[in-house]
């Protein structure tokens, strides 16, 4: 389904500020892996997403979804086949228009160009669907300026536009860091719930260390552009954060360093 090999990134190469981000990634995602990924701040996972989404090249190696190099695909291909939550509730929709119209934008995506936009009686009726498993009353709120809405109504939002068309790969990008423990909760939930009923291939980054094991059938670990440890489903459902705090600073030589880390 995905596969990284050899990946390797360097920014400002042959410069004071040459920068290692990534070295020699390889990674396979089988369909329907869940992958929770935790790091050290600079470890390179939000490049690592970066070159998955193929808004970044690697400088060696290649990202293959489905056997095809992603940064090969047109760029509509791409957005049809990689959804994407980003940490910051006001990255993923659009502010100055309702909540029906960024859907109808969200079902469009990677359609033919003069795909209708518009909204018609039964996109509405399929949008209202959508948004009632969310179970947070926007089914009610279809013409609310997006804007308008609480940081966490918008991120649920942005999940349920990333994977309305079912994407090959989903990536969350510390997508609940920036919100408060109880919205935080409310959208791991649902989180977890539409890549379960969809199967969607993910890979989730998150400083929540409960969140990363209780979350999905595999942990991956990074530290200074590397996989250093990589869990397994069977591992990870008796591991403890004690445990997993413990295997990162044996494997790594160094405490876990995340200035945004959360204990559980
Ligand atoms: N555009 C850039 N230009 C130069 N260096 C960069 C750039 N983006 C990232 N880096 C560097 O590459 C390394 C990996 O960064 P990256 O942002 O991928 O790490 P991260 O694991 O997401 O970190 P954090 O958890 O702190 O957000 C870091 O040393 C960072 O300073």
């Amino acid at each position: 389904m995905l596969e990284l090999s050899q990946v390797s990134k360097l920014f400002n190469p042959g410069t004071a500020d040459e920068k290692i981000a990534l070295t020699d990634i390889r990674l396979k995602l089988a369909p329907g892996d869940f992958v929770t990924v935790i790091g050290s701040n600079g470890a390179g996972k939000s490049t690592l997403m970066n070159i998955i989404s193929g808004v970044m090249k690697p400088d060696y190696g290649e990202v293959l979804i489905e056997g095809k190099p992603i940064h090969a695909l047109p760029e509509f291909q791409r957005s049809r086949w990689i959804g994407r939550v980003f940490q910051d509730p006001m990255a993923g929709t659009a502010p100055r228009m309702t909540i029906e119209e960024n859907l109808a934008m969200a079902y469009a995506r990677g359609k033919p160009r003069g795909f209708r936009l518009g909204v018609n009686r039964s996109k509405r009726a399929m949008f209202r669907e959508q948004l009632q498993r969310l179970g947070i009353g926007l089914e009610n709120r279809l013409r609310a300026k997006v804007g308008l809405l609480s940081g966490g109504e918008r991120q649920a939002l942005s999940l349920l536009m990333a994977t309305f068309t079912k994407p090959q790969i989903l990536l969350l990008d510390e997508h609940t860091a920036a919100l408060d423990p109880a919205r935080a909760e409310l959208i791991t939930r649902l989180t977890d719930q539409i890549v379960r009923d969809l199967g969607l291939t993910t890979l989730m980054v998150t400083h929540n260390m409960e969140q990363a094991i209780r979350l999905g059938n595999r942990l991956i670990m990074m530290d200074k552009g590397r996989i250093i440890l990589d869990i397994p489903e069977e591992r990870k459902r008796h591991l403890t954060v004690e445990q997993l705090l413990g295997e990162f600073e044996q494997i790594s030589g160094h405490q876990l360093s995340d200035d945004r880390i959360v204990l559980g």
